[in-house]
């Protein structure tokens, strides 16, 4: 990657920076890929300060309740954040052509417009209205069990995460988990390591897998282990919206 932790400028000028074919290729050979240092320390503190409040919020769920793990999460509500907007908009663009890539290799006769806007407007004209990014919050024995985030028709086939808490010092534990189910094979488990500030992009139900024969489907989940001890933040981004 070409860009330093913490590099000034904006998350948009970060994005800009990446390695956007490099990211292309991790997603192609293993369904995730990292942006290291995504965004900065005072970022990640002032996104993470969000959570105690009520405004920027249309919900909130503790999962224990519905059996999704343990922990909380909060989704924002319109108007986003402009940080969650602008990271939104930003990175959708430098995924649609590895997202319709995959839909061809699949055969789903779905491809995706250039701008999220575009994107967004289908979504709200299938009645997928309410917006999906979100802000979670694991304490000590918190998990988030393997789940997909799939709200509707419309998906958009890649999301990601950025972990706003540092490892080591807020939190032990918390590993994100990604488990890729082949056809006809046992399930395979990657945690991808994460330091403060870095996003995990990631197929959010299948992607394919080339072989002899073709390719195949793959279907991914993903999750978090168990927080062994302090408090551990994260916001999920993810392009469609909900019904
Ligand atoms: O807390 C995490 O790292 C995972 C969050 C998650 O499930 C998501 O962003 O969709
Ligand atoms: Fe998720």
């Amino acid at each position: 990657m070409s860009v330093e932790r913490g590099d000034a400028g904006t998350p948009g000028d970060r994005v800009s920076a990446f390695d956007w074919d490099e990211a292309q290729r991790s997603l192609d050979a293993h369904g995730n890929a990292l942006l290291p240092g995504l965004l900065t320390a005072d970022e990640c503190a002032a996104m993470t300060a969000l959570y105690a409040h009520h405004d920027p919020f249309r919900s909130r769920v503790v999962m224990a309740r519905y059996g999704f793990g343990s922990g909380e999460y909060k989704y924002f509500g319109y108007p986003l954040p402009d940080a969650v907007s602008a990271l939104r908009s930003a990175i959708y663009p430098r995924l649609v052509a590895i997202a319709n890539r995959w839909n061809d290799a699949m055969q789903v006769d779905v491809h995706y417009p250039e701008h999220h806007e575009e994107f967004i407007r289908r979504c709200h004209d299938a009645g997928q209205l309410r917006p999906t990014p979100l802000l979670l919050r694991y304490g000590e024995g918190d998990y988030n069990c393997l789940h997909q985030d799939l709200y509707g028709e419309h998906v958009f086939p890649i999301q990601l995460t950025v972990l706003l808490s540092q490892p080591g010092r807020d939190f032990e534990g918390g590993e994100f988990v990604l488990t890729e189910q082949r056809p006809r094979q046992q399930s395979r488990a990657e945690v991808v390591p994460l330091a403060q500030g870095d996003a995990v992009l990631f197929a959010v139900n299948q992607r394919p897998v080339a072989g002899a024969h073709g390719s195949r489907k793959v279907t991914l989940r993903h999750g978090v282990s168990r927080v062994r001890c302090g408090q551990r933040h994260a916001l999920g981004i993810i392009f469609h919206d909900a019904r």
